[in-house]
């Protein structure tokens, strides 16, 4: 098979191999996210195997995307100061050379998001993760989210998604219960995961920053993404056989992410390509 078959027809960097990169070396993860996310977000990445850092402000945030190795932003709590902010980090980790993550959170809700999130989907982002209903929205389509919230299947957004990804050049992830990601043209679904995960706040942004540091460490965002949402769903559909409820899920989950190994995302990954 050649580079260029390979390249449009499978996955050339396994999930296994990307985590096993993370763990030899954890990747420094700059996120800029919401106030409900931020601690969550963190320990999220950090169980799993990276470097988060919250740091956010203009003053700084240009500078830092410089170092880091990759740039995570969510919109959750939008506002002129966060939109400065990512501006300037957007702008250093072009200058570095280093990918980032776009999430747009409840993106369809008002006028300023729907701004906000069109200038930021402009910017280049590798990757681009949201749930079906901000997919939709920033695809251009009727959108039925309800606050940060979606309520909207992901097979409803598969089209647009392909478009989005066209449009801004960045890999789109749209999640749900099988999760969807697409460069326009290749299209890899990911089963897993816990009915759970929609009960707990900031997860999605969680996986956001996952992708960050999956995009760290790949050659081809495809591949981070794929990676992130197959590591998230292993761990979910692992806490979820313990889990009592939404909130014992929570820390079973985060126990989830720190012990899967590379190898178990070999034998227990549904991703179907
Ligand atoms: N019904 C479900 N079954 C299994 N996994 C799910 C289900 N719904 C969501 N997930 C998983 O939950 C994670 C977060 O996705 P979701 O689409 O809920 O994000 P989100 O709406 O952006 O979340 P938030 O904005 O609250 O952070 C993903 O890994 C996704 O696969
Ligand atoms: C609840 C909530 N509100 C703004 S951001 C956020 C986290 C989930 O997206
Ligand atoms: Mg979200």
């Amino acid at each position: 098979m050649t580079f260029a078959e390979n390249h449009t027809s499978i996955t050339r960097q396994r999930p296994s191999e990307l985590l096993a990169l993370i763990r030899a070396e954890p990747p420094l993860v700059q996120c800029i996210t919401n106030f409900v996310a931020m601690n969550i977000a963190a320990n999220v990445l950090l169980a799993a195997g990276a470097s988060p850092a919250m740091v956010g402000d203009a003053e700084e945030a240009g500078e830092f995307a410089r170092i880091a190795g990759a740039l995570t932003v969510n919109i959750g709590t939008l506002s002129p100061q966060m939109m400065e902010g990512a501006r300037a980090a957007i702008a250093g980790a072009h200058e570095a050379g280093r990918p980032w993550v776009l999430d747009p959170v409840a993106c369809q809700a008002t006028a300023y998001r729907r701004a906000a999130s069109a200038e930021l989907a402009g910017l280049k982002p590798a990757i681009i993760r949201g749930n079906a209903s901000e997919i939709l929205s920033l695809a251009g389509e009727e959108s039925h989210g309800q606050g940060v919230d979606g309520r909207d299947g992901v097979e409803a957004a598969e089209t647009g998604a392909r478009r989005l990804a066209a449009k801004t050049g960045a890999m789109v992830a749209v999640t749900g219960e099988i999760d969807l990601v697409t460069d326009g043209k290749r299209v890899a679904r990911i089963g897993g995961g816990s009915s759970y995960m929609p009960m707990n706040t900031a997860m999605g942004c969680s996986l956001t920053g996952l992708c960050g540091a999956y995009a760290a460490v790949a050659v081809d965002p495809f591949d981070a993404a794929v990676g992130a949402l197959a590591h998230f769903a292993v761990a979910g559909t692992r806490a979820h056989r313990e889990a009592r409820g939404p909130g014992s899920f929570a820390s079973l989950f985060v126990d989830a992410l720190h012990a899967v190994e590379p190898g178990d995302l070999e034998r227990e990954a549904e991703v179907a390509t």
